[in-house]
């Protein structure tokens, strides 16, 4: 299973390394360096055929001294280098002075400045290829001035004839690597978010960015180098496991690699390893009213077709023709209100519930959602269900550690309006344009801009925060996904890189989701790993179908997934 690290986990692994004495400082970089080449040449077969023109930007710590390290490596192979360095050079930290030393004893640096830069392209015309070596896990507040400009020149390059594409080595420039924010740019800059990296060749483990919010847009692909520093990975987690983030994965060639999928394939065995159906589980999904159920039943076929051994639709009585005509395996049970639900939760035997999907509003819908939280079994509250918690407090008090919420971007900011105004909040707001026209307050504005210190809010710090509040698990839903229990442990899940999945995001597909998770919990899995279990085998599904899926494709290719996962 993979760590995604943030930049001061990375950095104290690389400390505890260098410090045990059995590595320096200056072979990891030279790793990384060597890293970065071998990734390249991996990349573009054609690179490694001839040597090419390359342009490397330098920037002022040891990011900086991985590229003079590409840089020579690269010139070594007879490739035409330009570099161009941000800063003094001469203080540069040691390892990055010793490399950039190295490479001036035959090439040369010239100052990082739009004008060099301007001049170099418009003689030259586009480089075969570019590196962005200006800032790495150092980075502490916006990149701003020239380099900030410079970066902006190299947005979209790679997509024409002739222009070479970006590799940033550890991270694009300003990229923000604990939390996949460009770091101060919210609609401050000239650039996209998208298309600036065709590739990103970080070191030891992928970093929490890599995968959240603008980060996967702006890296392109994710290549990880082994640096040879696994060994003292994770010394900075002793008593702290909370602070672990995972990433929730798996690929064909990874097949019971990753701890993750090890809920599923370790159900899927029992499963048959076992005979008795209720030795599986029995899930129970509450639907709404006539006109209402499909959202439910979509659910129900999820948590049937991940190996609930049973699954009971719990239905209004004049809902009841509707259902009936659509389902067979799963079964319906008449729950009119919340004392018919009360009298059937009595049976132990149903030992996972879900409610939410199509659920509706309204005194009656929320007396359910009561009747379930009291019922004190592993949950799954999604949809209609979340937004009666935001709108009762008294419902909020009855969660429990064994529940899980799903919210999308939309319901988390319901549940918790003042946690969703954090992660969404521009770092620093944008000067109107009015005001922009006003010198001051445009200097004012640069000002606080290169003022701002330390990693953005995440999607991971905001998930934490909601599931110590919640007391229970919470799942924020999106093309990235985090997991997250109250005591911190985080699980993040990204259809990004080559795992996207776009058409995923279909109506009833967050219905699935919640049904194949509350199969799980049904199975006996715990909430946190139901949860990354469900997100994983939901997009797999997804990517296995294709595009033209819609939500009812979804646990139909659950059989297929969990074939190839057995294997
Ligand atoms: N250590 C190792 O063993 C290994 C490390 N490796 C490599 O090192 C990288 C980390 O190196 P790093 O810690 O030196 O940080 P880095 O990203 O180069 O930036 C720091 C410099 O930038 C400056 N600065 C920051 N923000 C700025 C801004 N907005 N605008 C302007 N300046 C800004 C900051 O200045 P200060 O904040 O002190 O003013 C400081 O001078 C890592 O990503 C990987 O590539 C690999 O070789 C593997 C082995
Ligand atoms: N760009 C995307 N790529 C992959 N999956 C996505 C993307 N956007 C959303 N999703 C997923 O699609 C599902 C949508 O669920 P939800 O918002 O509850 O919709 P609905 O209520 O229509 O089912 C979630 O599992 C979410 O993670
Ligand atoms: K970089």
């Amino acid at each position: 299973m993979t760590e995604l690290l943030t930049s001061a986990q990375m950095r104290a692994n690389e400390h505890a390394a260098i410090a045990s004495g059995e590595v320096t400082g200056l072979e990891l970089m030279e790793r990384a360096g060597r890293g970065v080449v071998d990734a390249i040449f991996e990349h573009w077969w054609t690179y490694r055929q001839r040597p090419h023109r390359a342009v490397i930007l330098c920037g002022p710590g040891n990011n900086g001294g991985d590229g003079y390290v590409v840089a020579r490596l690269l010139r070594d192979l007879n490739w035409d280098v330009t570099v161009f360095a941000l800063g003094d050079p001469e203080r540069l930290p040691p390892d990055a002075l010793t490399n950039y030393n190295r490479w001036v004893e035959t090439g040369r640096v010239a100052p990082l400045t739009l004008a060099n830069y301007d001049a170099y392209s418009d003689a030259h015309g586009p480089a075969d290829l570019y590196i962005d070596a200006l800032f790495g896990t150092g980075i502490t507040r916006p990149v701003t001035g020239d380099a900030w400009e410079v970066l902006g020149r190299l947005v979209g390059m790679g997509q024409g004839m002739g222009v070479g594409p970006v590799v940033a080595v550890d991270a694009p420039s300003g990229l923000c690597m604990d939390s996949g924010r460009l770091l101060g740019a919210e609609g401050a800059y000239a650039w996209g978010l998208n298309q600036f990296a065709a590739l990103t060749v970080t070191f030891d483990c992928p970093k929490v960015g890599h995968y959240l919010a603008d980060g996967p847009g702006l890296c392109g692909r994710l290549a990880v180098v082994d640096i040879g520093i696994q060994k003292w990975r994770g010394q900075y987690v002793v008593g702290k496991a909370a602070q672990s983030v995972w990433l929730a994965e798996m690929t064909p060639d990874d097949l019971g690699a990753r701890a993750v999928t090890l809920p599923v394939k370790q159900a899927w065995h029992a499963h048959h390893g076992q005979t008795h159906k209720y030795s599986h589980g029995h899930a129970m999904v509450v639907t709404g009213g006539e006109g209402h159920t499909g959202a439910a039943r979509l659910a129900a076929r999820g948590a049937l077709r991940i190996g609930a051994g049973l699954v009971t639709l719990a239905v209004p009585g004049p809902a009841m023709p509707e259902v009936a005509a659509q389902i067979t395996a799963v079964m319906m049970r008449e729950i009119s209100d919340a004392r018919a639900l009360d009298t059937v939760l009595e049976d132990e035997r149903l030992n996972a519930l879900c409610i939410g999907p199509g659920l509706g509003f309204g005194p009656a819908r929320a007396d359910l959602v009561r009747a379930v939280l009291q019922a004190k079994r592993p949950t799954v509250l999604d949809a209609d269900a979340l937004t009666l918690l935001a709108e009762h407090e008294e419902l909020r008090d009855l969660l429990h550690d064994g529940c899980i919420l799903t919210p999308h971007g939309g319901e988390f900011a319901r549940l918790f309006p003042d946690i969703a105004a954090k992660l969404t909040a521009p770092r620093l707001p944008k000067p109107s344009d009015s005001q922009s026209a006003d010198l001051a307050a445009h200097n004012a504005y640069r000002s606080a801009l290169a003022a701002q210190t330390g990693p953005a809010y995440s999607k991971v710090d905001a998930v934490r925060e909601a599931a110590k509040r919640a007391g229970c698990t919470v799942l924020l839903k999106g093309a990235d996904t985090v997991i997250a229990r109250p005591e911190g442990a985080a699980v993040v899940h990204a259809a990004v890189y080559d795992r996207a999945a776009p058409w995923l995001a279909t109506a009833g597909s967050g219905d699935v989701l919640a049904g194949i998770m509350t199969g799980l919990l049904a199975m006996g899995q715990t909430s946190v790993q139901a949860a990354a279990g469900a997100v994983w085998m939901h997009t797999e599904c997804a990517r296995a179908f294709g595009p033209g899926l819609i939500a009812e494709d979804l646990p139909e290719q659950i059989p297929t997934v969990v074939k190839a996962l057995v294997k």
